[in-house]
């Protein structure tokens, strides 16, 4: 049975042993972010694989300018309402800004998203993060690992910039990628970094790799929401296609994005970013 064929109700629960099956069967995983029940059950109802509580709540639901106001109680409020709607899919929340300095820090919180319906917990940072997704694992919260343009870090970079241009800085994230899943991280979201980038990590690793602005070769996709829907105002970064134009609702662009990710249609040359 295709995907498309296959109904919500008998599809069962999105887990990480089946993302990591995707991965090797060479199914792209398509990944949207959502913070409410409705919309949620509309997507999960279309097929989506995961559900991403994207502190981009920040600057879509909030009105903010980044992600940096963004606070565990706000984030641990929308992952209880997504969790309200989900049937099948796979539930990831984005641990917000300082919430994860140190390890036990990082712990109390995560389970905080645990207990509101999280399956998984993801952290924006390179190796330095790997004692903390260990720590994590060891006390049984699924991590996903967040490398590339890092929003959380818009004031250490001066700017929402594509990353890992230069040689040496590819290396580096190369490097990171491995030092995190050595540390078990079971996914890894890459964000605004060149496509051969992109294939040259998801190819140094085992976990799947979800991609946004990362090129094709990623093993997964992501948008947030509103950005797919045209419904957030103002300028839309490069990897953003919105699928609600020439659909007829929104359950449609929903299905017509789960479509076109598992085609590879999207992305397309147009949505990715080049080395030099
Ligand atoms: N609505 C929304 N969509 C997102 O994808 C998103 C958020 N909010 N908030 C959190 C982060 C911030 N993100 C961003 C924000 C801006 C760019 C951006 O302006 N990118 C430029 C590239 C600049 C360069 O060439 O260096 C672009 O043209 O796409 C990228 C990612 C992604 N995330
Ligand atoms: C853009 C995705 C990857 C994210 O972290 C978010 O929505 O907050
Ligand atoms: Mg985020």
């Amino acid at each position: 049975m295709s995907y498309l064929q296959e109904s919500a109700t008998t599809r069962g629960l999105v887990t990480i042993s089946k993302l990591q099956e995707m991965r090797q069967a060479g199914e792209k995983i398509a990944v949207l972010t959502a913070y409410d029940a409705s919309f949620t059950a509309l997507m999960d109802q279309a097929g989506i694989d995961v559900i991403l509580i994207g502190d981009s709540l920040g600057n879509v639901v909030q009105g903010e300018s980044s992600t940096i106001p963004v606070t565990l109680e706000h984030m641990v409020y929308h992952t209880s309402c997504v969790a309200k709607g989900q049937e099948s899919a796979f539930l990831i929340a984005d641990m917000p800004f300082g919430s994860y300095s140190t390890p036990e820090q990082a712990m109390l919180n995560a389970a905080e998203l645990m207990r509101a319906g999280a399956h998984m917990v993801k952290l924006e940072g390179g190796a330095w993060l790997a004692q903390t997704v260990k720590f994590l694992v060891e006390r049984s919260v699924p991590v996903s690992a967040h490398l590339g343009l890092l929003p959380q870090s818009v004031h250490t970079i001066g700017g929402f910039k594509v990353q890992g241009k230069s040689t040496e800085s590819a290396q580096m994230l190369i490097n990171d990628a491995k030092a995190l899943q050595e540390a078990g991280a079971q996914l890894l979201v890459l964000e605004a970094i060149p496509s051969e980038l992109g294939k040259k990590v998801t190819d140094a690793i085992q976990i799947p790799t979800i991609g946004i602005g990362a090129g094709p070769d990623c093993s997964g996709q992501v948008l947030v929401m509103h950005d797919m829907l045209g419904a957030f105002p103002g300028r839309s970064p490069k990897f953003v296609k919105n699928f609600l134009s020439g659909q007829s609702s929104i359950e449609a662009a929903f299905k017509s994005y789960i479509q076109e990710v598992k085609t590879g249609k999207f992305p397309g040359p147009e949505h990715c970013f080049k080395s030099t």
